[in-house]
């Protein structure tokens, strides 16, 4: 999709199911090379970083079947192990098939991962974190050769809780002899999904989801139905775009645990959370107010990745908001297109401070990546007017159907 229209103000209500997450379903398809048996994944999202991923699978020489967020992969023909750069710089996740690639045939050969649009994003603790379980790498003309001759478990100290590097040392330790531990481990739900993963793949791993994981190495991984769990980042994105509206929401099959950061920070902002099971209701009960401190951390603390869809749902609260961006150095692109829109923020290295203002005007936008596009999304329903946003493809990368989706919750939004 090339652009998006809104017509706003529009009042979000009705009741949505949550998509499966893009970021397990991207590290599970690279876990689907580790066996030359059958997998199938259900709550698949139809999102464009999953077909870039089942491209890259399908050259490798795995075939991929997806209807209706049941994908189908199986890698028995797979016979090639390099990247060609131009499908490794569709996104970042691209280098979590490192790992797995080095498990399944020993060598890979790929060039750098692209989702540069954050700041810098380097890959050193994906490869010091390798080469202690024996892979060897060589650097030339912007590809990386890996060997992994001699694979052995060790113990490896993470300097940070990186979840792609967790994520790649899981891929290959699962398949290494010996034993594995990693240390200061990222903890995001997401890496317990892909753990419960390659154990229904026969893999024997215990302590995803706390700093320590222990990963004993087996010989053989075979093939596995597993459901992808619910992404946290959409489920918030909806519950956002209810409250900027004044509206009343019931996002339904999402994993409320995980995105209590959030919601109690909607909570304070003035909107009425309420949780059953595997449904999150909210309702705004007055005007927006803001929230003095929202410091981005790992998990369990307030996602990088829900910064700026509750960027733009605070624009309008009474008061001043102040955001921290701890993980990455330039997460603020999207605020230059939120000032298009009447929005009163100042932005002071990796301090935003949201002076709320009483409206936004709708404007022509720029998507600047995928969680700033949708942060122009969730503030155009809450604009007077016409909102264009263009580039949605970056948004794409991460949200299924967007103007079905917005459309059944009362938005007026059209492709463009
Ligand atoms: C596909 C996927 O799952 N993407 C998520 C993943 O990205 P990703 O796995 O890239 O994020 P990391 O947790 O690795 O990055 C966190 C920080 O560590 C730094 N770092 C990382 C690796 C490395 O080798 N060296 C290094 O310095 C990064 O620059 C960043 O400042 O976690 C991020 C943090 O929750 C999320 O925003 C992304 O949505
Ligand atoms: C930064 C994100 O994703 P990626 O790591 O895939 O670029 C994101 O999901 O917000």
């Amino acid at each position: 999709m090339d652009r998006l229209y809104l017509e706003g103000p529009c009042t979000v209500s009705g009741e949505i199911d949550v998509q499966g997450a893009k970021n397990s379903v991207l590290p599970i398809l690279a876990g689907a090379l580790l066996t030359d048996q059958q997998i199938v994944l259900t709550n698949c999202p139809d999102i464009r970083d999953v077909r870039a991923t089942f491209q890259i699978l399908k050259y490798l020489g795995c075939s991929v079947d997806y209807d209706n967020g049941v994908a189908v992969i199986c890698a028995a023909g797979m016979n090639r192990s390099e990247i060609p750069d131009a499908l490794m710089r569709e996104m970042r996740s691209s280098i979590m098939l490192l790992g797995a690639i080095l498990g399944r045939m020993g060598t890979a050969r790929l060039g750098f991962p692209g989702g540069c649009e954050l700041g810098p994003r380097p890959i050193d603790l994906h490869i010091s974190s390798l080469r202690r379980l024996g892979v060897t790498f060589l650097e030339e003309h912007g590809f990386l050769d890996c060997t992994a001759a001699k694979l052995h478990g060790a113990d490896i100290h993470l300097a940070l809780p990186s979840v792609g590097a967790t994520e790649n040392i899981l891929l290959l330790a699962c398949v290494t002899p010996g034993t594995t531990r990693i240390f200061n481990a990222a903890k995001e739900p997401e890496i317990e999904d892909l753990q419960n993963f390659l154990n229904a793949m026969g893999a024997k791993i215990t302590g995803a989801g706390g700093s320590t994981i222990t990963i004993e190495g087996v010989e053989k991984l075979h093939g596995a139905e597993y459901r992808i769990m619910p992404d946290r980042i959409v489920t918030v994105s909806y519950l956002a775009a209810a409250a900027i509206s004044g509206g009343e929401i019931l996002v339904r099959k999402a994993c409320p645990p995980h995105v209590i950061s959030v919601t109690s920070l909607l909570e304070e902002s003035g909107c009425e959370i309420e949780m059953a099971g595997e449904d999150i209701r909210l309702r705004r009960r007055g005007p927006i107010e803001a929230v003095k401190q929202i410091r981005t951390m790992p998990y369990p603390g307030f996602p990088t990745d829900a910064l700026a869809p509750i960027m733009a749902y605070l624009t309008l609260a009474q008061g001043t908001s102040i955001f921290y961006e701890s993980i990455f150095q330039n997460r603020y692109k999207h605020v230059e297109e939120l000032l298009r829109m009447g929005a009163n923020i100042k932005v002071e290295g990796r301090v935003a401070i949201v002076e709320g203002v009483k409206k936004l005007t709708g404007a022509s936008l720029v998507a600047t990546d995928l969680r700033g596009g949708m942060a122009l999304l969730i503030a155009g329903i809450a604009a007077e007017g016409e909102t264009e946003i263009t580039e949605v493809s970056l948004v794409e990368r991460g949200y299924e159907h967007m103007v079905r989706n917005f459309s059944s919750l009362g938005v007026k939004i059209r492709e463009g």
